[in-house]
């Protein structure tokens, strides 16, 4: 497959290259996904609601627009996390109605999660996003409401496409091919409650990926009083009834802890991450068995750190379901002693990019070995040289070309702000990361 496009004339990032290991304490912000979820669940409650230390990015903003368009009332107010502030959210009014747009941005969790809301109110919503927004996959989302009588208007089962709801969904039984994206379960689920006959949803097709995240959605629900019986693979059913209002904390962001963990192996240093979950159904919470099996120590201590120290070698490993911790992952193979095989990812070619050309075109120009099988990749060792790493607007491969700059001098990023999609203080925090190096060489 040929890469995916590049912008051109944007700007290079130098990335920062330490020269000796990090010994750093790193805090990340909020999970996009809980945020995201929470702040759906807040608009369709049935009281206020309030989000502790939520993240503040280009996806949250655009869910928090988003939801302000279609009557909810967010305020943000004093909170105590550092980054940021908390948000008071009033949900949207029972029989809110209107004619209004939402800029989903590149954000999967709006352009899904959106639309059902949508579906619940009385008049037109119109959905667009950014140039290559309009080239995720859709057309489960826009197939199912039309499955539960709602008018969809479209071109091409694709953004841009507008939602006519006449303010109550019927419900029932939908069947659903949602092999492209979790996102398009996850997004009935959300709102299945409010449904009058609630949901009983069937996926037919290829394995449904990133299954952590639908269970995030299940366990999210459970949390405010939705009853949801996900016993049978494939099944999921929610009982029609309210969503309780809720007052949470969100976790860190365990995805985006992923890079700053993985400067502990790039230059063998030591980097400690403090609050981590005690559970949770992050799929970052998978880097503690992940990153061990790439060459890392990792410990958890009791103080809830997880403190990840690189050895100074990094092994190969053969890696199945990384769903977006795969860019990341891919990054720690390139710089890797022995080959890597990364499988059940072939759905991100329909994520911010296509990330496994994306990710085969940057590691191989900067002289690595990389190719894309049918559902992955397979990365071998290769001496990597400097030059630029393309971003492709997509905020993990920004992070990914970061990675690999700890260890390559003269990698230049395109883009970095791109990172703002889910962590606009990623440059400031890796500059404070490299800037703990020792760069006599000793851990
Ligand atoms: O529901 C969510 O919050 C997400 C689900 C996953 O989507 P896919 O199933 O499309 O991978 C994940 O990759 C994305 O970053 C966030
Ligand atoms: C795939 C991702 O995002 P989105 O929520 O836009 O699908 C991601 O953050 O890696």
């Amino acid at each position: 497959m040929s890469a995916p496009s590049t912008t051109p004339s944007t700007q290079f990032w130098p990335a920062p290259h330490p020269g000796g290991p990090v010994n750093a304490t790193v805090e990340v912000p909020g999970s996009k996904s809980l945020t995201n979820r929470y702040l759906i669940l807040a608009g369709l409650a049935d009281g206020p609601c309030r989000l502790r230390s939520p993240l503040h990015s280009r996806d949250s903003a655009l869910m928090v627009r988003a939801l302000r368009s279609l009557g909810a009332v967010i305020e943000e107010i004093d909170g105590e996390g550092p980054f940021g502030a908390d948000l008071q959210i009033t949900p949207i009014p029972a029989g809110a109605s209107g004619d209004t747009t939402v800029d989903c941005g590149l954000a999967g969790t709006v352009m899904r999660f959106v639309p059902p809301v949508a579906a619940l109110r009385t008049g037109t919503t119109a959905f667009d996003g950014d140039e290559h927004a309009r080239r995720r996959p859709m057309g489960a989302v826009i197939n199912a409401l039309r499955g539960l009588g709602v008018e969809v208007h479209d071109d091409d089962g694709a953004l841009p496409f507008a939602v006519a709801g006449y303010g109550e969904v019927k419900g029932g039984r939908l069947v659903i091919d949602a092999s492209a994206s979790s996102q398009f379960v996850s997004a009935l689920l959300l709102v299945g409650a409010r449904f009058t006959e609630g949901l009983h949803l069937e996926h037919v097709g290829k394995p449904v990926p990133s299954l952590d995240h639908i269970a995030m959605t299940v366990q999210v629900l459970r949390e405010v009083g939705v009853v949801v019986d996900d016993s049978v693979p494939n099944h999921w059913r929610i009982e029609p009834g309210t969503v309780n209002a809720f007052d949470v904390r969100i976790e860190p962001d365990l995805s985006n802890a992923g890079p700053f963990l993985a400067a502990a192996l790039a230059t063998g240093g030591t980097v400690r991450m403090p609050h981590w979950p005690a559970t949770t159904t992050q799929v970052g919470e998978k880097w503690r068995t992940i990153l061990p099996q790439l060459g890392a120590d990792v410990v958890l201590t009791e103080d809830s750190t997880l403190v990840v120290r690189g050895t100074g070698r990094i092994t190969g490993a053969e890696l199945a379901d990384t769903s977006e911790l795969a860019p990341t992952v891919a990054a720690i193979c390139a710089l890797a002693q022995t080959p890597s095989v990364l499988t059940g990812i072939a759905h991100l070619r329909g994520h911010e990019t296509d990330r496994l050309a994306a990710l085969v075109a940057e590691i191989c120009r900067l002289g690595g070995d990389a190719e894309e099988t049918v559902d992955g990749l397979i990365i071998r060792p290769a001496e990597l040289h400097g030059g630029p790493f393309h971003s492709y607007e997509d905020h993990r491969m920004a992070t990914a070309g970061a990675i690999i700059g700890l260890a390559v001098p003269g990698v230049e990023v395109e883009n970095i702000a791109t990172t703002a999609k889910t962590m606009p203080q990623f440059p400031e925090l890796w500059e404070a990361l490299t800037a703990t190096a020792d760069s006599s060489g000793t851990r």
